[in-house]
């Protein structure tokens, strides 16, 4: 039985006084939350002091993004271990909105993921397709190449562990939520993808769900046998509605 993950992703939202009263917020009602794994990813500069924050919870924190190399002249980059450093347990790698808005090719979040788990990070990795290829009935295609860059890099097994999440870059931000069946049948896609390689480490892979996911629709989501939890954008931003999600995978 896998376990769900409730993952918010803050992207470039917060401030020092917003993100502790959410904190505080989440901390209040954590008790509540039995059935999944907190974490919240926020931007690079406050993760020293979200982990303080957070030190002795049992949410745990990760970052947005990281570089693929570990250090050297690549200004504006950070590298894996520095975040490590600073307790981040896991990395959100080729996001949607680093694929599409700074041209990160499948390549390069495999290079990432293999940086991220050599660092002792646990990758989170992205894949979905946009509007226009679900429309092109090219989902699978889209989706089978994402993770086959990922599985090419180290082979299946350094999957187990990682973190798959499905976000139809469609429903992302938009309101538009992919329907449990839509979401469902690429979960299971993705586990057969994986299967196909190694049968252990699919079934224990955590794949989540991410596109506008709220209380409203997170329990009919992760009903579904294939579906562990969620990768949340603006929802994860409200103490009540991140808890409220989590509660719905109890
Ligand atoms: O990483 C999170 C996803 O991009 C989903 O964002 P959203 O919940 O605001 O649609």
């Amino acid at each position: 039985m896998r376990r769900a993950l409730i993952a918010g992703n803050w992207k470039m939202n917060g401030s020092r006084e917003a993100n502790r009263e959410l904190l505080d917020g989440i901390k209040a009602g954590i008790g509540e939350v039995s059935g999944s794994d907190l974490a919240v990813c926020p931007p690079f500069v406050y993760i020293p002091e979200v982990a303080e924050q957070l030190a002795g919870t049992p949410v745990k924190w990760g970052a947005q993004n990281v570089s693929h190399e570990s250090s050297g002249a690549f200004t504006g980059e950070v590298a894996p271990a520095m975040v490590r450093e600073f307790g981040c347990v896991y990395v959100i790698i080729g996001h949607s909105e680093r694929r599409t808005l700074y041209g990160e090719t499948d390549e390069e979040v495999a290079k990432k993921f293999v940086a991220a788990r050599a660092a002792g990070l646990t990758p989170i990795v992205c894949v979905g397709e946009t509007l226009e290829e679900r429309e092109q009935d090219v989902t699978e295609d889209v989706v089978g190449r994402q993770m086959d860059a990922v599985i090419a890099a180290e082979g299946a097994a350094a999957l187990a562990g990682a973190v798959i999440a499905y976000e139809p870059v469609w429903a992302i931000g938009t309101g538009r939520t992919a329907t449990p069946e839509q979401a469902q049948a690429v979960h299971a896609f993705i586990r057969q993808r994986v299967a196909a390689k190694d049968a252990n480490v699919a079934e224990g892979l955590q794949i989540l769900y991410g596109g506008s996911m709220k209380p409203e629709n997170a329990a009919e989501l992760m009903a579904k046998p294939d579906i562990d939890g969620g990768l949340i954008g603006g929802a994860s931003l409200k103490a009540d509605q991140f808890l409220a999600i989590a509660k719905a995978a109890n």
